[in-house]
């Protein structure tokens, strides 16, 4: 409540509000809910309350491994449990948030929309590592479901929107994207990167 109060007199940008989250590992409860969608969309992050363009929403949160960890895992995986493993570049070097173990967080709960995404993942830096954090590219009204384009990647239920051919068993097996397309590769640029 307090930070909401100073964020509101503008004491608090967006990327001081993002880095209070990411180093206390907490998510916006009061302005942030989960509910189930359907059987193909399985749940979805909701806003609570208004968010403004360029507000921080959620984290990504999960385990930060390198490309050899990520492949190894992706190896060991259901392609239920890569879906949630998002690759991005850092110092030259490919990473990724492994965010497929269910631990209650909010950021690997939010959804894919490559047409209409009202946020936009960004990598911060904080004491020196890398995070990948959601912020509004609009204003968000309460009730709006929070999405994001996941970048590359044929993603099958976006086929379903064109061929409308994909039955549920098809997405079970989805394959996410190879390491040399990564997902997020709107955080490979500079030019997303939030410098501090
Ligand atoms: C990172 S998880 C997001 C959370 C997921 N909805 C859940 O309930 O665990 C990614 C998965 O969500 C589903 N998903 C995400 N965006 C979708 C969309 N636009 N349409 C249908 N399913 C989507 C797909 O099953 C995908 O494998």
């Amino acid at each position: 409540q307090f930070l909401e109060e100073l964020k509101m007199s503008r004491r608090i940008s967006p990327l001081q509000d993002s880095i209070h989250h990411v180093i206390t590992k907490t998510d916006k409860t009061s302005k942030l809910e989960v509910k189930y969608i359907n059987p193909l969309k399985g749940r979805g992050v909701f806003s609570l309350a208004q968010f403004s363009k360029r507000d921080f929403v959620v984290e990504y949160r999960g385990d930060r491994i390198d490309f050899y960890e990520a492949q190894r895992r992706r190896r060991l995986y259901h392609s239920l449990c890569t879906v949630f493993m998002f690759d991005f570049k850092w110092k030259g070097k490919m990473w990724c948030i492994d965010a497929a173990k269910e631990d209650g967080s909010f950021g690997r709960l939010v959804n894919d929309d490559h047409k209409h995404p009202n946020c936009r993942m960004k990598m911060i830096e904080v004491d020196g590592r890398p995070h990948l954090c959601l912020f509004a590219i609009e204003d968000i009204k309460e009730g709006d479901e929070i999405t994001y384009d996941y970048g590359g990647g044929d993603w099958p239920w976006r086929k379903k929107v064109r061929e409308d051919t994909v039955s549920r068993s098809n997405i079970k097996e989805s394959q996410p994207p190879s390491l040399s397309e990564p997902v997020l590769s709107t955080c490979s640029s500079a030019s997303d990167q939030v410098s501090l």
